[in-house]
């Protein structure tokens, strides 16, 4: 979908991109990169609304530098600020935008029916803008970027300024742009956690550089470890306690997490099962101890942790505190997790995610 060679950007005062080289596949992809790390003038240059200093990219196999609308007839994009004039309605807003981009009036109509249906805008969509809530506002800027049906969106911090329960929604509603109408998606945000669960490969850019590009999956590999609940019954008051040293009399490691914050910490083990018999090993125990087994499941790491473990085990400059998971888990610190250490990468092939 997206092609990036060698891609600079300088401002008098600062490199917002630094030869970035990566290649955007089809599907839902995650540009992920703290306040300032050059996610927006990427999409700008993508869009051919900004020239690179060096470098180039094509877009749909458009040049961004030759060819910008011709990319923008086939591309939507979502602005992160505020764009919306505040005394038209959302339905004669994103009428406009759809004659904008070509549609004849009748199918412009029709299609600014539909897609606000789709983003949840029903009655609201014929008072002025002006009074919409900011998740509202939300839904309309990707309306207005999904009318002319195009073949991918390129969406700038579209959860900036919602609540959790917002976020979530918007975050649904971006994973149905590709399920149901078949649109790729570029998505920015300074939040790690909120891609993992929504999109199928992420980029991470840091300073204008590329970090590190790969599948949400390998990001977030299953580690040999047990997350393992349990309850606490009247012989065992501390029933996470007795398990613990009842697994390690059998001869496995059991520690607690290492996020205190975490859902369920403090009634959570993280159980090494580098061996298959430890599955059975904690389900013969609980049972031998009367305590009640809430979970056992697999271990993934979540990516934020990646970059974690990597600033642990060998102090690189991994992502910074900015990029921080929006839902907390349990925690896997101390993993080894060698291959998922965070690397700068150099360009090339290897790049393509
Ligand atoms: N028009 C401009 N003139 C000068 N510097 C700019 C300009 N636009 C962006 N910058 C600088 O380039 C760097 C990258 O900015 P950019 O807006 O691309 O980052 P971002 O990752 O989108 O951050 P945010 O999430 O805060 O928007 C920043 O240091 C910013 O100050």
């Amino acid at each position: 979908m997206i092609a990036i060679e060698s891609l600079t950007k300088r401002y008098p005062r600062v490199t917002a991109l630094d030869r970035l080289t990566v290649g955007i596949t089809p599907g839902v992809t995650g540009l992920v990169g703290a306040n300032g790390a050059g996610k927006s003038t990427l999409i700008k240059i993508l869009l051919g609304l900004a020239p690179a200093t060096e470098g180039g990219a094509t877009v749909l196999g458009l040049d961004v530098a030759r060819e910008g609308s011709a990319i923008r007839e086939r591309v939507g994009y979502m602005p992160e600020h505020d764009c919306l004039p505040p005394d038209v309605s959302a339905t004669e807003f994103v009428v406009h935008m759809a004659r904008m981009s070509g549609l004849p009036f009748t199918a412009a109509r029709e299609r600014t029916a539909d897609t606000l249906r789709h983003v949840g805008l029903y009655e609201e969509r014929y008072r002025p803008m002006g009074g919409y809530s900011t998740g509202m506002k939300q839904r309309v800027k990707l309306a207005q970027a999904l009318v002319h049906d195009p073949k991918l969106v390129l969406l700038d911090e579209p959860t900036n300024g919602l609540d959790p329960v917002g976020r979530d929604e918007m975050l649904a509603l971006i994973r149905r742009v590709h399920t149901d109408f078949g649109i790729s998606v570029l998505v920015t945000s300074h939040l790690l956690g909120e891609l993992e669960r929504t999109c199928d490969h992420v980029v991470v850019i840091d300073g204008g550089k590329l970090l590190r590009a790969s599948s949400t999956a390998d990001f977030t590999k299953s580690t040999p470890s047990l997350t393992v609940e349990v309850t606490d019954t009247d012989a065992h008051p501390d029933g996470t306690e007795a398990l613990r040293s009842a697994l390690a009399a059998a001869g496995l490691t059991a520690r607690a997490p290492g996020s205190a914050g975490a859902p369920g910490a403090g009634h959570v083990l993280m159980v090494d099962a580098s061996d298959e018999s430890a599955y059975d090993t904690v389900r013969d125990t609980v049972v031998e101890l009367g305590l009640g087994l809430v979970r056992m499941e697999q271990s993934r790491h979540r990516i934020a942790e990646v970059f974690q473990d990597d600033d642990r085990t060998d102090g690189h400059a991994g992502a910074s505190p900015a990029m921080s998971s929006s839902a907390a888990g349990p925690a896997t610190a101390g993993d080894p997790a060698a291959d998922c250490q965070l690397q700068p990468q150099k360009g090339g092939s290897g790049d393509a995610v």
